[in-house]
């Protein structure tokens, strides 16, 4: 297993029907670690829909699905575990809602300060970011590979490196100390289409 594994971001908006096909070719096209479901305004009802048609098919590949910004709904609707970022519910709120089993995941932009309290607090991830320009949000921070470095010299926790990941820049963050790369458009929109992103990034990350 590579040192570094891809997470997957959903698409900002999608049909879950007709998106639980695309996601079944992307994981089944090589190793995944983890699949965030990031739908930003969408209602609870559709959040809910959207667990219940793509829970089965990352769970039944030994995905984990990970549920951004909405630890009550991630706990409620069977999720691995939920991503908070620094203005949503506060991570000892999160993991007391989650469980001590879950996964809880924490962003921490390019802060070494929040990273350290959110790994003393128990995060099971830092996340760092964002390293490119990216359409999928406006960042609030732009981050440095030695970021990733520093950490991995630092600390045991693992971190994510995220913001504008794609086949064609990623090999920086590899070589850097990443543990994940969470990538949404980098695979998504990928020319080739999803699956040959997967792949092509699993190789990079074999090197
Ligand atoms: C793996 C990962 N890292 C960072 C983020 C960003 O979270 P947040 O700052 O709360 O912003 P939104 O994604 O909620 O817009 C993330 N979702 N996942
Ligand atoms: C959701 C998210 N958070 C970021 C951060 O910097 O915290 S950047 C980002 C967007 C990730 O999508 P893409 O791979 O398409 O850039
Ligand atoms: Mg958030």
């Amino acid at each position: 297993m590579a040192d570094c594994r891809l997470y997957l971001i959903t698409p900002p908006t999608l049909d879950p029907q007709a998106f639980a096909p695309t996601l079944a070719a992307a994981l089944d096209a090589g190793d995944v670690a983890c699949v965030q479901l990031r739908l930003k305004d969408a209602s609870d009802d559709a959040v809910r829909r959207a667990v219940e048609v793509l829970r089965p098919v990352v769970q039944s590949r030994d995905v984990a699905l990970i549920l951004n910004d909405r630890p009550d709904l991630a706990a409620a609707t069977g999720c691995d575990g939920v991503h908070v970022g620094q203005d949503d519910m506060p991570f000892r709120d999160a993991r007391r809602v989650m469980g001590k089993d879950a996964i809880v995941g924490v962003t921490c932009h390019d802060s070494r300060h929040l990273a350290m309290v959110a790994g003393e607090e128990g995060a099971d991830y830092v996340a760092f970011g964002a390293f490119f320009p990216t359409s999928t949000k406006e960042p609030k921070a732009k981050a440095e590979p030695e970021l990733l470095t520093w950490w991995q010299e630092m600390m045991e926790v693992p971190c994510v490196a995220i913001g504008g990941i794609t086949v064609d820049n990623a090999a920086v963050l590899v070589d850097a100390g990443a543990d994940f790369l969470a990538v949404c458009g980098g695979v998504w929109n990928h020319p080739d289409g999803p699956a040959a992103a997967v792949k092509a990034f699993n190789a990079l990350m074999a090197r």
